[in-house]
């Protein structure tokens, strides 16, 4: 049996992409607060390592987790908790690079696979009238750095480097390899 050990919609599609379908998904509780002075990609790679052991699952299935944390610098930018807190990441963004990291994991039984992919994004030097734009459609929500590069934010991303499908939230050649690596077959 195949478990996605997410609760994203996001990551439910990407996987059809590739023509994989979970029998099972179960989204995974943990505490996503950073400790201090985290880097953020440490602290991805920590949240998706405590995803993987968060979810229940027999000795013979397969379970993938991840996380999507987007950088500037040092500094993680989570989820927002409202439109005003998405409004500031939106202008910490605008005009310049951030990176977006998402980490991954399988296991089955005693056995456990890594992989994290970086990508790096530019999003246009944005003006007030174009955040506040954004924020109307809502689509920001529940996105972390608070836009969705597979929304209508996609007219205000300049620039990508690194791998789409990870920036959404899985980076699809990766998984598909640590998906064969567990023993499932797709259809490459
Ligand atoms: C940057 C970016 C993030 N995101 C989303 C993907 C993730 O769902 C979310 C990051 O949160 P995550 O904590 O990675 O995932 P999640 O809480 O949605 O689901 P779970 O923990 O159950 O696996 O931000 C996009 O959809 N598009 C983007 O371009």
């Amino acid at each position: 049996m195949f478990v996605l050990g997410s609760g994203s919609p996001r990551r439910l599609e990407l996987l059809a992409q590739i023509g994989v379908v979970p029998d099972a998904v179960r989204p995974p509780e943990v505490d996503e607060t950073p400790r201090g002075a985290e880097l953020p990609r440490a602290y991805c790679e920590r949240i998706t390592a405590a995803k993987l052991d968060a979810v229940a699952a027999g000795p013979e299935d397969i379970v993938l987790c991840a996380d999507t944390t987007v950088a500037v610098g040092r500094r993680i930018l989570g989820k927002p908790e409202d439109a005003e807190d998405a409004a500031a990441f939106l202008r910490l963004l605008s005009g310049r690079r951030h990176k977006v990291i998402t980490a991954l994991a399988v296991r089955r039984d005693d056995r456990r696979w890594f992989r994290t992919s970086v990508s790096t994004v530019r999003l246009k030097q944005l003006s007030e009238a174009e955040i506040a734009g954004y924020l109307a459609t809502g689509d920001w929500r529940g996105k972390a750095g608070g836009y969705a590069i597979q929304g209508p934010a996609a007219a205000l991303v300049a620039w990508i480097e690194g791998s789409h499908s990870a920036i959404i939230g899985l980076p699809l050649h990766e998984t598909a390899n640590l998906l064969q690596a567990a023993g499932l077959e797709i259809w490459t």
